[in-house]
């Protein structure tokens, strides 16, 4: 039988900004994992989103800002630069053509462990990736029965699994719990409140440069 290629860690998100409850959780969980390298993977149109999020340029400018000390992480444009909604099942079938023998690791946040049954085709979700997900404040403390039994059937509590199958398995990272997100940031940069402690000073002076997340004047 061929032998697995390295895993390849996928962190989807709207980055609307990036934020150090991404960073920090993210370089544990992959470590954890063992997953040597993580494509950070900004969408283009978040498809269970109200809002629309920031321009693209501005997004990816501070994620590049961002992981400029994080040798393991680098950008996937891929959904950012089309202009359809993005649906990760799309986006694991083209990873999947590109990388048929590598296992690819979806990382999430807790919260979005407890809602991926919303997910568009999401049991297929499973014929492609490994989830490997962070601790989040705040998230549901229960499980509903549909996550319980998906965890009984597909949670691994050590990496091994992760990396002798290409997909299917659910791996719970111990990593820590950071009380941050983008909308606490556009709130408080609205209010003009400080974000010291949530954004890395770069993606701040950005941020400060080209005026993000202002309150909208109204005459
Ligand atoms: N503080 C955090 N701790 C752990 N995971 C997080 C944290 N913030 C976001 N995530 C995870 O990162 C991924 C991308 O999240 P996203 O870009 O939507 O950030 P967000 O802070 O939740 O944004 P918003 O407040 O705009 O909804 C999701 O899987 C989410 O669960
Ligand atoms: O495909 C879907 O239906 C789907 C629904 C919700 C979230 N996602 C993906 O999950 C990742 C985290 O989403 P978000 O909204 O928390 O930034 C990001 O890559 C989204 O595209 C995907």
């Amino acid at each position: 039988m061929n032998k697995l290629r390295p895993a390849l860690g996928i962190f989807g998100g709207t980055f609307d900004p990036v934020h150090y409850g991404h960073i920090k959780p993210v370089i544990d969980a992959a470590q954890q994992a063992g997953v040597q390298s993580v494509a950070m993977l900004p969408c283009h149109i978040p498809v269970h989103k109200d809002l629309a999020p920031s321009a693209a340029k501005h997004r990816l400018a501070m994620l590049k800002l961002a992981i400029e000390c994080y040798p393991q992480l680098y950008i996937d444009d891929r959904e950012i630069h089309t202009s359809a909604p993005s649906y990760t099942i799309h986006t694991l079938q083209a990873l999947r053509a590109e990388y048929p023998r590598h296992p690819l690791c979806f990382f999430i946040g807790m919260d979005s462990l407890h809602s991926l049954a919303t997910w568009h085709e999401w049991q297929a979700l499973f014929d492609y990736c490994h989830f490997v997900v962070c601790c989040r404040p705040g998230s549901q403390t229960t499980l509903s029965k549909e996550l319980q039994q998906l965890l009984n059937e597909r949670q691994v509590m050590t990496n091994n699994a992760l990396h002798n199958a290409l997909y299917g398995k659910i791996f719970l990272a111990d990593t820590p719990l950071l009380a941050i997100s983008s909308t606490d940031i556009r709130q408080h940069i609205q209010q003009g409140l400080s974000t010291n402690n949530m954004v890395d000073p770069k993606v701040r002076a950005y941020i400060q440069t080209h005026k993000l997340y202002q309150p909208s004047t109204t005459f």
